[in-house]
């Protein structure tokens, strides 16, 4: 890959992290890992790449992964070390097992388990203080949008979980938009509706935090996004990169995507060619 392509605008590095959410027992992860690994060798990957299995299947991961420069995720935390938390995973557990993101507020968790704006605050909070990089997930559901209430809606969990961090912290914090419609359907936003949602939310962390936080601060697109439509996404000014559900269960059209993507962002073919 063009190494021109390691800064995106305002040199931020591109980023391409893969939700296995409820899938994958530790044997079948390694594998996956590892045909993640094989598709990317030999490549100087220019955007950060991230694999985020179930807990149960970290440490499994995290060895197929092991020297690579793919990194590994969790999909949630609690706040707090250790103590009386019934099935609570804490920042140190994850840290300890090799991770170095974690997703929090994914919609699923928001509609199936009852997660509100106040929790997640609480766990992107623990996650920054525990030294890991959370990709916050926020966006509408159908009827929102319908409704006209998309930006309302985003711009809402967003404000609610930075308002409390100081500028650097926010600076860190990676956001994925993900409209609910959008997640499992087969029907993406389009690049430039993910643009414009994109946008806000960097003027928005302007607004909150400063020009600095806004310009550093990686926004992702997330829901539907395939090897065949990353492209489209990765060209927009302020898309950082892609949260990739479906397609992140096959190692090899992941890489595929991670190369696409990346070189969308450098404005050229990926390196190799294509397949
Ligand atoms: O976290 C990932 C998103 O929920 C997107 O999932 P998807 O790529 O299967 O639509």
């Amino acid at each position: 890959m063009n190494p021109a392509a390691s800064g995106g605008p305002a040199g931020r590095r591109p980023l391409l992290a893969g939700n296995w959410k409820m899938h994958t027992l530790p044997g079948e992860a390694a594998e996956l890992a590892a045909a993640v690994r094989q598709g990317l060798e030999g490549q100087a990957l220019s955007a950060e790449v991230v694999l985020c299995p179930p807990f149960t299947s970290l440490a499994a991961a995290g060895q197929a992964l092991a020297g690579s420069p793919i990194a590994l995720g969790a999909q949630d935390l609690v706040w707090g070390e250790f103590g009386a938390f019934t099935g609570a995973i804490s920042a140190p557990m994850l840290r300890e097992l090799g991770c170095r993101y974690v997703i929090v507020g994914h919609s699923e968790r928001r509609q199936l388990l009852g997660e509100t704006d106040a929790l997640i605050q609480r766990k992107l909070e623990a996650a920054l203080a525990g030294g890991l990089t959370p990709i916050l997930c926020v966006g509408e559901d159908a009827a929102q949008r319908r409704e006209g209430r998309t930006a309302a809606v985003v711009l809402g969990q967003v404000a609610f979980a930075l308002a409390g961090l100081e500028p650097g912290q926010a600076a860190q914090v990676v956001i994925a938009y993900e409209p609910v419609w959008a997640i499992g359907s087969g029907t993406p936003a389009t690049p430039g509706d993910a643009q414009a949602v994109a946008a806000a939310i960097r003027q928005l962390v302007a607004r909150l935090h400063g020009p600095a936080a806004a310009a550093a601060v990686r926004v992702l697109y997330g829901g539907s996004v395939k090897p065949d439509n990353i492209a489209g996404f990765m060209a927009q000014p302020d898309v950082d990169g892609a949260l990739v559900g479906g397609a992140s269960l096959d190692g090899a059209a992941f890489a595929r995507l991670v190369r696409e993507g990346a070189a969308a962002r450098a404005g050229g073919v990926p390196e190799g060619g294509r397949p």
